[in-house]
């Protein structure tokens, strides 16, 4: 059963194109493999505008639900609807971008060359004039500082570039809502920062829902957050609420050199070395020993105490 946040879902003002509160919703959305695997179990579930992480194990669902919300993969159960109309229906096909964690293109195009041909392979006459769509072009690279780069051919781009015009080339045909797989990993800080910035701008007027497994990418830019585990939605709601979940089960302790071993490395969130020995943090219902002190969870600690470990049985308590 979805734990769903008190103060879920949030209040926005933002309106699609249709003059609409834009809104994607999942209603018992399920998808079964070949050989009887459930990629996703039924799910209710809603997104307003702005930026959603998507958290989960591997394995836990978040690809099978990303391409389903995109009308990219037919369920099996339920559906996804934008806006009250079925995601699958063509109309909506130019309302959802998805950007995938690599995505194909031919190599020997530069960035400019790429997106202009999907402005002009896009599904009907997006932009009337050739000038328009070059403007639309231009101001996407911008958007994605490419601006820059947009000769070069793209096999000689960096992941981060590559990773930026992935994105752009979603946003390229002005879409409502943009699905984003892992985009910042393998990326350093600086290009990260950056992307998540591209992301965060665009959830200005948009539904953004981006999956990672980096839990500071989310704290830095997300709204709200849906948790996956094991093919059923676990959690959607507030940051605050997923964090809550350490609530009374987070210990710090001091313990001398060696000492933290025995807790053994799936039960402790961190041990920093000090002058004296290590400060630990464990999760934990009770105390690891007489000294520990209970401390405010963050978002990590949450999270793992909400998924568990499979290795301790899957209950991480
Ligand atoms: N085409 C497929 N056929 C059969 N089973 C599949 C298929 N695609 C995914 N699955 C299974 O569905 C489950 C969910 O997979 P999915 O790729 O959605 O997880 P994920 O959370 O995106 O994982 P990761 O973080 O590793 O990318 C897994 O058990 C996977 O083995």
């Amino acid at each position: 059963m979805c734990k769903i946040d008190a103060n879920f879902p949030f209040r926005s003002l933002v309106l699609s194109a249709g003059g609409t509160q834009m809104n994607l919703s999942a209603s018992k959305l399920g998808k079964r493999y070949y050989g009887g695997e459930w990629g996703l179990r039924p799910a209710e579930l809603h997104f307003g505008p702005g930026m959603h992480g998507l958290l989960g194990p591997n394995g836990a669902g978040k690809t099978t639900l990303m391409r389903l919300l995109a009308g990219l993969l037919r369920p099996t159960t339920g559906r996804a609807e934008l806006d009250g109309l079925d995601v699958i229906h063509p109309r909506q096909r130019q309302r959802i971008g998805y950007v995938p964690q690599t995505f194909q293109m031919y190599p020997s195009l530069t960035g400019r060359e790429w997106l202009m041909h999907r402005v002009q392979s896009s599904p009907g006459k997006l932009f009337p004039s050739r000038r328009q769509a070059l403007e639309q072009v231009e101001k996407i690279l911008l958007d994605v500082n490419l601006t820059s780069q947009a000769d070069r051919p793209a096999r000689t781009y960096s992941t981060g570039m590559m990773k930026r015009l992935g994105i752009a080339q979603a946003m390229i045909i002005n879409p409502d809502v943009i699905i984003v797989d892992e985009p910042t990993a393998g990326l350093d800080p600086e290009e990260r920062l950056r992307l998540r910035n591209v992301l965060a701008e665009a959830s200005l007027t948009r539904i953004v829902l981006l999956s990672t497994h980096i839990l500071s990418d989310i704290e830095a830019s997300c709204g709200s957050v849906l948790v996956l585990k094991e093919g059923t939605a676990a959690y959607q709601g507030s940051l605050a609420g997923l964090a809550s979940f350490g609530e009374g089960k987070v210990w710090t302790w001091e313990a001398a050199q060696d000492e933290w071993r025995r807790y053994g490395p799936s039960r402790l969130m961190s041990a920093r070395r000090t002058e004296e020995g290590f400060i630990c943090r464990t999760l934990a219902e009770e105390p690891p020993n007489r000294y520990a002190r209970l401390s405010e969870p963050t978002l990590e600690d949450g999270y793992m105490a909400l998924i568990g470990l499979p290795s301790e049985g899957g209950a991480f308590l």
